[in-house]
């Protein structure tokens, strides 16, 4: 069918660039109209804020990861898009760090209204090549998002020199050796790299993947995913799936709850704190921070702050100022193992403006 909607998935680690491409996508001049799907972890939605302002419209499933919890979400808000074509051109779908990609992919084959209309056109994964070799060893879903990708791209160029690049992307051959490898800084690729690729290989999958198609195999029951999803943070990788991406296996005590997130609010916060503050835990907890980030409501400052991280590397901007109708409040998550929420929260209230 020529009319179906091309739909692309894009995976990749916590903090490895995903929304960065997104914004990318949405900027560019290309004529093209998206709808956004995006699903994040964490309780308070950080990421919508995080995407460029345009006219594209944007859907944010909050409630938990869209690999489980909320794939009946993402089933109606494709089923709702399709009763409105002709008003965009493509669909893109943003899934969190944590997602397995496979189950976000069956969705596009499970259900025969979404399957009529909508193709997947590829998934495409972020790998970042700073902390690449790190989630090899502590977070196998990164390692399932590559191999389950049609187009990886190894972003973050510039944290790294040629030989690492090169190590990584003989790495991600060797997950993967189907797909197509580009890299890139700051998500720079031209969008033909990675939109219209027809690049989603059913046959292939099925080669890899026999049960790709058994709907139970990846619908994990409500009761088993939920508490993981909706405030512990989970680790899709043990679902007892190997490279041959064996689904069959699933089991519930396999869910690793070591990933948390804390969701922090507060008012107006002091600069002179907020930045010596936010220095000093992540060198010293860095390195157990999968991810943080936040929006920063600074005494005296007439516009919004957006700080964000991977483990050590910080980066924070001014993004627009304050609208009148928004409540001047400062929102952060935290994402990682391990972490002292007690503490975290105490010093966060800490940095609060007298
Ligand atoms: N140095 C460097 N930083 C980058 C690059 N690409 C993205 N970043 C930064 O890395 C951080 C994470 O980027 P995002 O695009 O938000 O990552 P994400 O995958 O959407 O993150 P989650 O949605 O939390 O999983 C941000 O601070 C980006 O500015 C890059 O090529 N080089």
């Amino acid at each position: 069918m020529t009319d179906q909607i091309p739909v692309t998935v894009l995976t990749g680690y916590l903090g490895s660039g995903k929304t960065t491409l997104l914004n990318r996508i949405l900027s560019e001049d290309h004529g093209k109209k998206f709808a956004v799907i995006v699903n994040e972890f964490g309780e308070i939605g950080i990421d919508n804020d995080l995407i460029v302002e345009s006219d594209e419209e944007i859907y944010e499933m909050n409630n938990g990861c869209v690999c489980c919890t909320v794939r009946g979400d993402l089933v109606r808000v494709v089923q709702g898009l399709m009763k409105r074509k002709g008003r965009f051109d493509a669909i893109l779908v943003e899934t969190t760090g944590l997602a397995d990609p496979a189950p976000v992919a069956q969705t596009f084959f499970m259900d025969e209204d979404v399957r009529a209309k909508a193709k997947l056109d590829a998934v495409v994964a972020m790998v970042d090549a700073k902390h690449f070799a790190q989630r090899l060893k502590d977070a196998p879903e990164a390692e399932d998002q590559v191999a389950f990708a049609d187009v990886v791209l190894i972003n973050k160029t510039d944290l790294v020199d040629e030989a690492e690049l090169v190590k990584i992307e003989a790495t991600v051959r060797t997950i993967n050796p189907h797909a197509v490898i580009h890299r890139s800084e700051r998500a720079g690729v031209s969008l033909d790299k990675v939109l219209d690729r027809g690049a989603f290989d059913l046959e292939r999958i099925l080669e890899n993947d026999p049960h790709f198609l058994h709907a139970d195999d990846h619908d994990h029951p409500e009761h088993e995913c939920s508490p993981a999803c909706d405030h512990h943070g989970h680790d899709h990788s043990h679902h007892g799936h190997d490279h041959a991406h064996d689904h069959s296996k699933l089991d519930a005590n396999t869910h690793d709850t070591t990933v948390k997130s804390i969701s922090l609010r507060a008012g107006e916060m002091d600069h002179t704190k907020f930045f010596p503050w936010i220095n000093k835990l992540t060198q010293i907890d860095g390195p157990d921070i999968l991810r943080l980030k936040g929006i920063v409501a600074f005494k005296e400052d007439e516009e919004r702050f957006v700080i964000q991280g991977v483990h050590m590397i910080v980066e924070g901007d001014h993004q627009r100022p304050w609208r009148d109708d928004e409540k001047r409040e400062t929102r952060m998550v935290f994402i990682g193992r391990n972490l002292d929420e007690e503490k975290i929260e105490r010093t966060f209230n800490a940095c609060v403006a007298a």
